[in-house]
């Protein structure tokens, strides 16, 4: 009972280590989103060929994120990245409408993989909009396998309380042609997620908007898993 009840307490306030990868298309942003989430500064980026690796402390979870390379030749590689993790954080560019089917395809490619060889994994997605804009977006989503359906409901009751607020946010950045969080999810075919937790966020990783909610959002998720007797983090081969 004792070690039941410590092992509880921990989950919720000791320090939680968490293993996430960032993958998404070519310039999507996941190098600019790992360092403005590592050193609060934007850097001048060129595109990741192989991959950068930080250590993300916020509140009292450890990310581990892997920015993984996402030019086409590089992606044949995702999923040996996407093995023995706890979460991945799939970024697209809003603007990026041309490219919406080909950013499906890819992450389609990703949840197969994980689907067949792991037991464990989880997806998050973000997505942001380009330079132009002023207000940006994401979309972000979060596939658990081993979830129950009462937290598959309470995923969809986040996401509709999410899309409230992100429709009324992001108005005045959908005039300027940017897809909806909305479009997104449509655009990525995360409707059709079975037994996966997910969850959309708004972000601009110049400003550093909607980070920190998605990493909020991302820990409480998996305190919560944990504490539902869940275990996530299984030995990296890296
Ligand atoms: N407006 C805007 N521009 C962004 C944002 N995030 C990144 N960018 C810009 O998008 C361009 C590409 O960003 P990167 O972070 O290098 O993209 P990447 O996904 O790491 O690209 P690869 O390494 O090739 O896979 C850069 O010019 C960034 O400044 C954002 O949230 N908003
Ligand atoms: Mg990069």
């Amino acid at each position: 009972m004792g070690q039941a009840f410590r092992k509880l307490f921990d989950t919720f306030f000791g320090n939680t280590e968490m293993r996430v990868v960032m993958l998404g298309l070519d310039a999507a942003g996941k190098t600019t989103i790992l360092y403005k989430l590592h050193i609060g500064e934007v850097l001048s980026t060129v595109p990741t060929i192989g991959f950068n690796v930080e250590k993300v402390q916020y509140k009292n979870v450890v990310f581990t994120v892997w920015d993984v390379g996402g030019q086409e030749k590089l992606r044949p590689l995702w999923r040996h990245y996407f093995n023995n993790t706890d979460g991945l954080i799939y970024v697209v560019d809003s603007l990026d409408r041309e490219r919406i089917g080909k950013a499906k395809a890819e992450f389609q490619v990703v949840y197969s993989e994980s689907v067949k060889d792991q037991d464990n994994s989880k997806t998050l997605l973000v997505r942001k909009d380009s330079s132009e804009l002023d207000a940006e977006l994401g979309c972000l989503a979060i596939p658990a396998r081993k979830l129950t359906c009462f937290l598959c409901d309470a995923s969809c009751l986040l996401l509709a309380e999410e899309f409230l607020a992100l429709r009324l946010w992001t108005l005045e950045t959908c005039k300027k042609g940017a897809m909806t969080p909305m479009e997104v999810c449509e655009g990525l075919g995360l409707f059709e997620l079975k037994n996966r937790k997910w969850h959309i966020q708004g972000t601009c990783a110049l400003r550093g908007d909607g980070l920190y909610e998605g990493l909020d959002w991302l820990s409480g998720t998996l305190k919560e898993m944990r504490a539902a007797g869940y275990s996530s983090v299984g030995t990296s081969s890296f």
